[in-house]
């Protein structure tokens, strides 16, 4: 009896992986026949891109962002304005815009939706409402109302606190300077940046700069599960339960300080507070609540739990996006700084005409007045330039049935989603760092932004690391303040020069190249000395 129940269970199990595997060669044929004959890499057919993705990954080291894949993509096989690439089953296939006008097409026209793999990567770090992945109803609601706290009148309240920080930065970076120690020139801007996104959000001092706070410290042991976890790199990280427990801790830990924030503040009000201008985003948070609930004694007293997680979502999210983007950005300004000599002493001119010797004089001075960070020409290009060469961040979007990109060449028509679940992906570090749009790519030459650029001014939506449309990044022109002010307050003070340890890696001589951690992040921090300049020169 027991035998023949073995059996049976034997021929079932077999039946049942012939059948899967049918229905898998099924789908394989299915698939590659409607990815075959689209622009790209030679396409195998029965293999697809595989063999491509087998070259390419001993092409690169192991950790680079996939910008790195798509350019690379680009200049091995000289591909035009969009191509596709298909290594699945070890990921969806990917759809590559590198045109501004077939970019804009797609995110500026069409605002195509997040794909589900940015919720999937993002919701146990920042929840499921997060507005970075969410799409429809939930992603415009939260944009209305947080879109506000990001005005330009409202963010030129908040420059006063951040200055406060900056002149702090100066400070670490001093004693960096004078001890010769080489630092992690990221880690160091990270918490700066933490710092700056805590007054914007929370209307806090995080203080992280000089001590360790405990908000930080969960989001920044976060990060690390950001890396490749959860990915199509490494599809079973997100199995590990030694993983998962750590995450689940952490987001305990943020969500319990972020909560009673909120809940102090939630209580703390009072009727006339609630028409007030809202200083942070919590106020603009709770603004919006007590509009749709109504302040009535019932309301103020406890808050709708629904509401209470939603906008924890959202300021994790505004947390997440707002420091790491930052940091990024100031640490490779320096970098690429270290590398332009012309660039320090036109930048350094510059912020000699518009403020005064000391930096203390200098913070007075944006203080008093933070709209002369508008009257930074050189400053605001440098960057652009930078963002241009190191975009931190991009969108991934899902292709469509009812939208089509045209070949700009040809006139070829051709489909945003040959199959279930393509990955739509306009690229700004493709774009950014393309000769035909911006001539002398791989240099650092802010001088292209200026009216006098000595090369061609490239076509708008050829730069877009904040991406373009209705779904742009909430946070660019805060981005933006937060690195003038850094620029203003340290570039006459200090320059970076960058030490490499013995037998680093690179990507085309680049040994900052980009890695997949959460964002897009310099490879090894941008390590190196600071050193005191002159305030002359
Ligand atoms: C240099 C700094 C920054 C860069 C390069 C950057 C870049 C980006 C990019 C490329 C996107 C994707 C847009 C899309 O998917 O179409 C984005 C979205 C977003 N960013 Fe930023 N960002 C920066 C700073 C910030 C800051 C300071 C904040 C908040 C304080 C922020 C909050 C967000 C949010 C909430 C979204 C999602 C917007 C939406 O889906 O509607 N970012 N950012």
């Amino acid at each position: 009896m027991a035998l023949i129940s073995w059996d049976s269970a034997f021929r079932a199990a077999f039946a049942t992986v012939v059948a899967y595997l049918i229905h898998f060669i099924i789908k394989l044929f299915r698939h590659r026949r409607q990815m075959m004959g689209l622009p790209g890499p030679p396409y195998h057919p029965i293999l697809g891109h595989l063999p491509v993705a087998i070259e390419m990954a001993r092409s690169l080291p192991p950790d680079v962002h996939p910008h790195h894949y798509w350019a690379w993509l680009k200049k091995r096989y000289n591909l035009g304005p969009f191509y596709y690439f298909d290594a699945w089953p070890m990921g969806p296939p990917t759809l590559i815009i590198c045109e501004p006008e077939v970019a804009d097409h797609v995110t500026v026209k069409h605002n195509l939706d997040k794909h589900p793999m940015v919720k999937q990567y993002l919701k146990q770090h920042l929840g499921t409402d997060n507005m970075a992945a969410a799409n429809g109803i939930v992603w415009k609601r939260a944009r209305t109302v947080y879109n506000p706290g990001f005005a330009t009148s409202h963010l030129m309240t908040v420059i006063a606190s951040i200055v406060d920080d900056v002149v702090t930065l100066s400070e670490v970076l001093g004693e960096a300077a004078d001890s010769s120690e080489v630092i992690q020139l990221e880690t160091v801007a990270m918490k700066l940046s933490f710092d700056v996104i805590g007054r914007l959000v929370l209307g806090v001092s995080l203080g992280s700069q000089r001590k360790s706070n405990v908000l930080v410290d969960a989001f920044r042991r976060q990060l690390h599960f950001l890396s490749s976890s959860n990915t199509w790199a490494s599809p079973l990280a997100g199995v590990n339960p030694l993983q998962q427990f750590s995450i689940w801790r952490n987001a305990r830990v943020i969500d319990g300080y972020l909560g009673r924030e909120l809940d102090e503040r939630f209580a703390k009000q009072d009727e006339s507070e609630t028409t007030a201008r809202p200083r942070t985003i919590i106020d603009v948070a709770l603004r919006t609540y007590n509009e749709d609930r109504g302040t009535t004694a019932a309301n103020m007293r406890t808050m709708d739990a629904a509401f209470r997680r939603s906008a924890i979502d959202q300021i994790k999210t505004f947390v997440f996006a707002g420091h790491d983007t930052i940091s990024t950005t100031i640490s490779m300004l320096f970098y690429y700084l270290s590398t332009a000599p012309h660039a320090v002493s036109t930048l350094r001119a510059e912020l000699s005409t518009t403020f005064p010797p000391t930096t203390a004089e200098t913070a007075a001075r944006i203080r008093a007045d933070p709209y002369i960070l508008n009257s930074l020409p050189y400053a605001t290009a440098c960057i652009k330039e930078t963002l241009r060469l190191f975009p931190p961040a991009n969108t991934v979007r899902i292709g469509s049935p009812s939208v089509h990109i045209t070949d700009p060449g040809t006139g070829a028509t051709y489909p945003t989603l040959p199959r279930p679940g393509t990955v739509v992906w306009p690229d700004a570090y493709v774009l950014g760092r393309d000769d035909a749009y911006f001539p002398r790519a791989t240099e650092f030459l802010p001088e292209r932004w200026l009216p006098e650029s000595p090369v061609a001014q490239a076509p708008v939506g050829a730069w877009r690391p904040f991406e373009r449309g209705p779904r742009n990044c909430i946070g660019s022109e805060f981005g933006v303040m937060e690195v003038k002010v850094v620029v203003a307050l340290c570039a006459r003070e200090f320059e970076f020069e960058a030490v490499w340890p013995e037998g680093v890696a690179d990507v085309d001589g680049e040994r900052c190249y980009q890695m997949l951690f959460g964002s897009a992040k310099p490879k090894g921090g941008v390590p190196g000395r600071m050193k005191r300049m002159g305030r002359n020169g």
